[in-house]
């Protein structure tokens, strides 16, 4: 049979939304819709009765194999496209000034057949260097600004999707954990989980952060709990995607020998624009000096924030991460620069079909436990490891309760850092080990 393709437009009786619709039925019988209008309301169902509809928005690259019909939210367009050093605002550093919206996309079928970018609906990546107004760069020159590289529409878009049903299934069983900051015990402004993706490990919680005493805090990983509460779907969507990420940073990598292959993964999920994690490099007595922390972001956009520690001067990137992209944290990153994601203005929250403002992260992580001779600190627990501004030392970040633990009524009261503090001359050996085989990251080509 030859492909049959038929183009209309309807507006919902009940809701008043219009749709135009796109519709061919290929040999198999299989029906593909593209919509291109977006709606803002959720939840209606539209069964074709024939065998596959592909729901896709021509806005946010949300696309729904599933039979009933998810509105997609990606309603306000923020900053254009990538215009390479455009600048964009005052000299405010918390946030460039607002860029005119995107220009509507043109109704036509040229339009409506292309296939959509996360670029045509997120802001850019904006660099604000010392005093000077930030200003947008394009993807690939980020590694120019900061040891970092960002990629978008990273995973297939139907396995983005599916492990974002898998995280929002799974995640409203997260928690917010104690953590330690300005010399006190809080909750995370967020929830989180840990996964160990090791074919033989079972999954293991994360206890959340705490802090170092400094105002800056870092993830910890508990030992494997063995609540291995992970569904089977969500294990081996998790190692499917680390497995993808392992070849993207051999492709893109800046020198050194050794393979990086994640096998720990934190989940975060952020429920709303008051949902953050605040500046801070992580903790690294698990994963080692100089480690490459991969972050993948699903759902909701925010902006993710690197800032470079240095005064020469200092240096702020601002990445708005749509759904299904990635930032590459390179060594550098943990001893140098704080990342954070900080909480936003509601409007500022590019919204997603699925699960509106929730955004989920996942940082996958290379655990080099084995080879790590980590000591105790006062308290008798694995100290953590932190760059000191020379060197690297292990120091104690205090202690509370893991997992859902600390929700019980009997848990124990989180304990504050015992002040331990020694220095690890194999940590910063190791290192200037790992920083004499990278070359200079402004030289590293990115893939186009
Ligand atoms: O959510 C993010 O993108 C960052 C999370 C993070 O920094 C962390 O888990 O240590
Ligand atoms: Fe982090």
């Amino acid at each position: 049979m030859p492909p049959l393709i038929l183009l209309y437009w309807a507006i919902l009786e009940n809701t008043g939304e219009y749709w135009q619709i796109l519709h061919w039925f290929t040999a198999d019988y299989s029906v593909r819709g593209l919509l291109t209008t977006v709606s803002t309301r959720s939840g209606r169902s539209c069964r074709s009765g024939i065998v596959v509809m592909v729901w896709s928005c021509q806005v946010c690259t949300f696309e729904n194999v599933h039979d009933e019909y998810l509105a997609c939210e990606a309603k306000r367009p923020r900053l254009a496209p990538s215009a390479e050093s455009a600048p964009v605002g005052g000299p405010a550093p918390a946030a460039p000034a607002p860029a005119p919206a995107a220009p509507a996309p043109a109704r036509s079928i040229a339009n409506v057949l292309r296939p959509k970018r996360s670029s045509d609906f997120a802001g850019s990546v904006t660099v604000k260097v010392g005093a000077e107004a930030p200003r947008r760069v394009a993807d690939a020159s980020l590694h120019q600004y900061a040891p970092a590289a960002f990629a978008r529409d990273f995973l297939p878009a139907r396995e983005a999707h599916a492990l974002l049903r898998l995280l929002h299934a799974d995640g409203a069983s997260w928690r917010r954990h104690p953590w330690f900051i300005f010399n006190q015990w809080r909750e995370t402004p967020r929830c989180s989980k840990g996964f160990r993706m090791e074919a033989s490990a079972a999954p293991s919680r994360i206890c959340g952060e705490q802090g170092d005493g400094e105002a800056r805090h870092g993830s910890i990983y508990a030992p494997a709990d063995a609540s291995a509460d992970a569904s089977p779907d969500l294990l081996a969507a998790l190692r499917s995607a680390s497995a993808r990420l392992a070849e993207h940073v051999a492709q893109i990598r800046p020198g050194r020998a050794a393979p990086w292959l994640p096998t720990l993964a934190l989940g975060n999920r952020y429920a709303d624009h008051q949902d953050s994690v605040g500046a801070h490099s992580d903790y690294l007595g698990e994963l080692g000096p100089r480690p490459i922390i991969v972050g993948l972001a699903l759902g909701a956009c925010r902006d993710f924030v690197l800032a470079s520690r240095a005064a020469d001067p200092p240096t702020t990137v601002r990445i708005p991460m749509p759904h299904n992209s990635i930032v590459v944290m390179w060594g550098e990153c943990q001893e140098r620069w704080d990342h954070a994601v900080p909480a936003c203005g509601e409007g500022a929250v590019l919204r997603h079909a699925l699960v509106g403002p929730v955004r989920y992260s996942l940082t996958f992580r290379m655990s080099r436990a084995a080879e790590i001779s980590r000591p105790k600190c006062r308290c008798d627990k694995p100290a953590e490891l932190k760059w000191r501004g020379t060197g690297y030392r292990w120091c104690c970040a205090g202690h509370a309760p893991r997992g859902d633990e600390h929700t019980r009524p009997d848990a124990p009261p989180p304990r504050h850092p015992c002040g331990f503090s020694a220095e690890s001359p194999w940590a910063t050996a190791e290192a200037a080990r790992l920083a004499a085989a990278e070359p200079e990251y402004a030289r590293v080509v990115q893939p186009t």
